[in-house]
């Protein structure tokens, strides 16, 4: 048995009362994630990574298709789904601002059915093991994002989920933080438990994810671990390199098989390759020209996303 399972899914929203077309938010859609793999869905604004997770979440039906969640249909078996999944949004959704970090996951903790002693041990576990134990107490609305989002995981975690949706958990967190989470999500994986995340972030899917789903205008484009994804944009070799005169650019820009010569945003150069020999030419010409600040890196995840769906919804960094 697969952790999610999605066959030939379909949602349609609906016809506005100007009669203007529907919107197709997933078309035909087929999604399988194993028991205690780490699944990153990507794509742009619009996508339809949202729709899913709320049909698998049953807090929206499908038009077609189905949804299974450990064997359990979404629209026919929601009661079953709804036991085994965690839910963890980003942002502020679903918070008690002026509730205590306590009080909002004792009150969570009672929608599960927990009560009394058993209640208020997995709370002060979870408080614990998130790191908000020293803050408990305090009032949800003077925390960090980081905070409310470790918050926001505790309360995922209330019901012992084996599954976890987490829709774009890191949206707005400071680097730190978001690697804090990463790292939690780690956690998840050791433990055995299936996270299926969305997300904007490549550098996020690449460093957390076994493997990561394109999604865009409602259809899989393609499923595979980040570095085969990295694998599909042409294989153009790339030297990025600091302070490099200008005569030297000019030479590089000539060189046969240089693809491209651009400066990035940190004022670095990035020179792409046809292959690893001139790739060699290129380092080469560099070290003549005294030039220090070097490296060579390989297409990655952003590079593919960028080469199968451009620039449309991308959030950067
Ligand atoms: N309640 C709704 N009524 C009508 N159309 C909707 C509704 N919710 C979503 N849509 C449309 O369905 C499509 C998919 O939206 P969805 O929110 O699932 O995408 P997403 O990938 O989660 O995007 P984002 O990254 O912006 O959150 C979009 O075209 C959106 O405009």
């Amino acid at each position: 048995m697969s952790a999610i399972e999605i066959r030939a899914l379909c949602r349609d929203y609906g016809v506005g009362r100007s009669g203007d077309k529907r919107t197709q938010a997933l078309s035909d859609v087929d999604l399988t994630v194993e028991l205690g793999e780490v699944r990153g869905l990507v794509g742009p604004n619009g996508a339809g990574k949202t729709t899913l997770c709320k049909i698998l979440s049953t807090v929206l039906e499908a038009t077609s298709g189905s949804a299974k969640v450990l064997g359990h249909d979404a629209a026919t078996d929601a009661a079953a789904v709804r036991r085994h999944i965690g839910i963890v949004f980003g942002g502020d959704r679903g918070l008690y601002g002026r509730l205590s970090a306590r009080q909002n996951l004792r009150f969570w903790a009672a929608m599960y059915g927990l009560h009394g002693a058993p209640l208020r041990l997995r709370v002060d576990e979870l408080l614990e093991r998130l790191g908000l134990a020293d803050r408990a107490g305090d009032r949800v609305d003077t925390f960090s994002r980081g905070m409310k989002q470790r918050l926001h995981l505790a309360r995922g975690l209330v019901g012992d989920p084996r599954v976890l949706l987490l829709d774009e958990p890191t949206v707005g967190m400071d680097p730190v933080a978001a690697r804090d989470f990463r790292s939690l999500v780690g956690e998840m994986r050791a433990e055995r438990r299936t996270v299926l995340i969305t997300t904007h972030d490549m550098a996020e899917a690449e460093a957390v994810c076994d493997l990561v789903t394109m999604i865009d205008r409602g259809r899989v484009l393609l499923t595979d671990t980040p570095s085969a994804i990295g694998e599909v944009v042409p294989r153009h070799e790339r030297v990025v390199a600091g302070a490099v005169p200008a005569q030297t650019r000019q030479a590089l820009a000539a060189l046969p098989g240089v693809v491209s010569v651009e400066q990035e945003p940190s004022g670095r150069l990035r020179v792409e390759t046809a292959d690893s020999s001139v790739t060699r030419t290129v380092l080469r010409l560099l070290v003549e020209a005294g030039v220090a600040d070097l490296s060579t890196q390989r297409p990655n995840l952003e590079d593919a996303y960028l080469h199968l769906i451009g620039d449309r919804g991308m959030a950067v960094g």
